[in-house]
């Protein structure tokens, strides 16, 4: 499988479900507090894209008051988009056109120098733009819709967290998007990570596939940190999972001697046929890169058991030294994912430290 960026899909809808109604005007959904919140996840996201239909309808410019604009991008199969609308003319960032192949050339020469056009094969293939995005340097996504977009994204299974908002009235009409149309979902229930009154909005928050293992998988990580024992260092959970998501060994500081590291007590319980290839390593805290209690840092058991991918919580606050676990074993060519909205619970075990809770 090609890498992706990391897709997180945005919308706001009514109580029946309905992203806009039928007429001229953009239906507003969401409260002004929703708009600034969507501002800022803009501000967070590498590029942001919508449909071919939702620059034609709303003649949006997808930019971020809170932080530096996102690459827009857009994507189209009939090949129908102005080079006047405000996608094209508003904004100092790349704009990435992702067309069929047979629109293209015409494309190409309609848009002149104002879009780059990408060939995204015949069918439209969402998996090879994707890939193409990653190439380009896109680690983060937003996708705003509309709703054949959301469709798209959501049916072929490359969504990994969607905001949903629900906003208090009714379109009731027949003919006005919807959310998504019919098709094939994901099978499974999603992982709900937060709900959020915004106004009279609601925002709902969830996580699918990988992305939901790993928030639960490090979740359980920070848990296991109240099993140690009182110390005057940090106190962290670790939890190393397969390929499959099956838990391999847990660990937590201290265990079983007081220089333990969670990983490191973790890491010592496997076996030599551990299936490490496509393993996971979960860490409350980002694994130490230096240390004064013993000669090997959990950043080198980490290279040396050969774990590709290391998902942590809380970056090392500068307590005892200057961290750089992440950065080392991303320079290793390991995948290392950060999940800050877990490092309160983290902190919530380590309020003993110096400058902490
Ligand atoms: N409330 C909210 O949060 C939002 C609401 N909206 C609303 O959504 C509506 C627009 O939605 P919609 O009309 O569905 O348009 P979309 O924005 O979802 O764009 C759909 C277009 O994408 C292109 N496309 C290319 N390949 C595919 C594919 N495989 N699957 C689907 N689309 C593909 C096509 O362009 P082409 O036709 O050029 O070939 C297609 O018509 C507007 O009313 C807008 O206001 C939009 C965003 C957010
Ligand atoms: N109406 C609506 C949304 N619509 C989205 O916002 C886009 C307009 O962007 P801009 O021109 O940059 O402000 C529009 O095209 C569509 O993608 N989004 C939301 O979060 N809530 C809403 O109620």
């Amino acid at each position: 499988m090609s890498k992706r960026p990391y897709v997180l899909a945005s919308a706001a809808m009514s109580l029946d479900g309905y992203l806009d109604d039928t007429s001229q005007e953009r239906l507003l959904l969401s409260s002004p507090e929703d708009f600034d919140r969507v501002d800022q996840v803009r501000a967070g996201a590498d590029a942001i894209l919508v449909g071919a239909g939702t620059i034609r309808a709303d003649n949006p410019r997808l930019l971020s008051r809170s932080g530096p604009d996102p690459v827009k991008v857009t994507l189209t199969t009939s090949g129908k988009l102005d080079p006047g609308a405000k996608f094209f003319t508003t904004g100092d960032v790349a704009k990435l056109v992702y067309a069929a192949s047979p629109a293209v050339p015409a494309l190409r020469a309609q848009l002149g120098d104002v879009a780059t056009v990408v060939d995204a094969s015949e069918p439209l293939d969402v998996h090879r733009l994707l890939a193409d995005l990653a190439d380009r340097g896109i680690g983060r996504l937003m996708v705003e819709g509309g709703s054949a977009v959301h469709t798209l994204f959501l049916t072929e299974d490359v969504v990994d967290e969607l905001h949903l908002v629900v906003a208090p009235f009714f379109v009731g009409q027949r003919e006005a998007p919807r959310f998504v149309g019919a098709g094939r979902f994901p099978q499974g229930r999603m992982l709900l990570v937060e709900t959020r009154q915004l106004g009279d909005v609601v925002l709902l928050r969830y996580l699918t596939g990988q992305a939901a293992r790993d928030h639960r998988r490090l979740r359980e990580a920070a848990e296991l940190a109240e099993q140690c024992p009182p110390s005057a260092t940090f106190r962290v959970g670790a939890v190393i999972t397969d390929a499959s998501d099956r838990v391999l060994a847990t660990g937590f500081s201290g265990e079983t001697d007081p220089h333990d590291h969670a990983e490191e007590a973790a890491l010592a319980k496997l076996g030599p046929e551990a299936p490490l290839a496509e393993a996971t390593i979960y860490s409350s805290l980002e694994p130490c890169s230096a240390r004064a209690s013993r000669p090997v840092t959990c950043t080198q058991h980490i290279l040396d058991a050969g774990i590709p991918r290391i998902v942590f919580a809380w970056r090392e606050p500068a307590v005892f030294v200057d961290a750089q676990g992440a950065e080392l074993l991303r320079a290793a060519g390991r995948e290392v994912i950060e999940i800050p909205e877990l490092a309160p619970l983290v902190q919530q075990a380590n309020t003993h430290l110096p400058g902490v809770g």
